[in-house]
């Protein structure tokens, strides 16, 4: 089985947690792509979604899928997304598709938080894949001495503006041992608009992509 293939085998099991009437919040990224494309086989069933990029925003319209703001509503029973990497803990590192600080919103509004990936993406500790931290643009070499400080090696994603007009700071060679305190720091730092920890606001439900089919982990 490919990545790909455990990644749509993840995202359409996620059908199972929509229910009738209802806004689906969800994320962004190449697992997600396989959830909207089985969320069009639902459309007349639900409502809408709450989006968390631009792009996703784009993917549901055109299958005919109502978009609604995120300030339209007071809850959303799921939210779906993927992850960079996912903890036993179900801490994440989210980002790698620079949408992590509407993505942190969505999340936020959500009762659950339905988490779906490959089986590439479970680790022992965070910090294999660099921590994405979106910066305010003013803020970038600040930013970039303080992560230093916390014991990573922050390297400017060239070339991306975030949805919000806003850079990435990704931080490499981190061993993230407490993402709840690492999230914290980095949340303290005057410049930093969001960092791609998923520690206090974790997954609910991870499904997870394996060659022998769908794993269901619920807290
Ligand atoms: O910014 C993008 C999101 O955090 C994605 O959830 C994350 O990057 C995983 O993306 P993919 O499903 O493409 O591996």
């Amino acid at each position: 089985m490919t990545q790909d293939e455990m990644k749509k085998a993840a995202g359409w099991a996620a059908l199972e947690y929509v229910t009738k009437n209802s806004i689906v919040g969800v994320g962004t990224g190449s697992t997600v792509n396989h959830f909207i494309d089985a969320l069009a086989t639902r459309k007349e069933e639900i409502k809408g979604a709450v989006s968390s990029s631009v792009a996703s925003t784009e993917r549901l319209e055109q299958i005919g899928i109502k978009v609604f703001d995120a300030n339209d509503v007071a809850s959303l029973d799921i939210y779906v997304d993927g992850a960079d990497e996912i903890n036993a803990q179900f801490n994440m590192i989210k980002g790698g598709g620079a949408a992590l600080t509407r993505e942190k919103i969505v999340a936020a509004i959500a009762e659950k938080y339905i988490c779906i990936v490959d089986n590439t993406k479970q680790v022992d500790v965070l910090g294999q894949f660099p921590l994405p931290v979106e910066v305010i643009p003013m803020a970038r070499s600040f930013i970039g001495r303080e992560l230093v400080k916390l014991g990573g090696d922050p390297v400017y994603r060239e070339g991306v503006v975030t949805d919000n007009g806003n850079i990435i700071l990704d931080v490499y060679n981190m061993a993230i041992t407490d993402p709840k305190a690492m999230e914290d720091s980095i949340n303290a730092l005057p410049g930093v608009v969001t960092v791609g920890l998923f520690a206090h606001r974790g997954a609910d439900v991870v499904l997870i992509g394996t060659p022998e089919g769908t794993k269901i982990i619920e807290k």
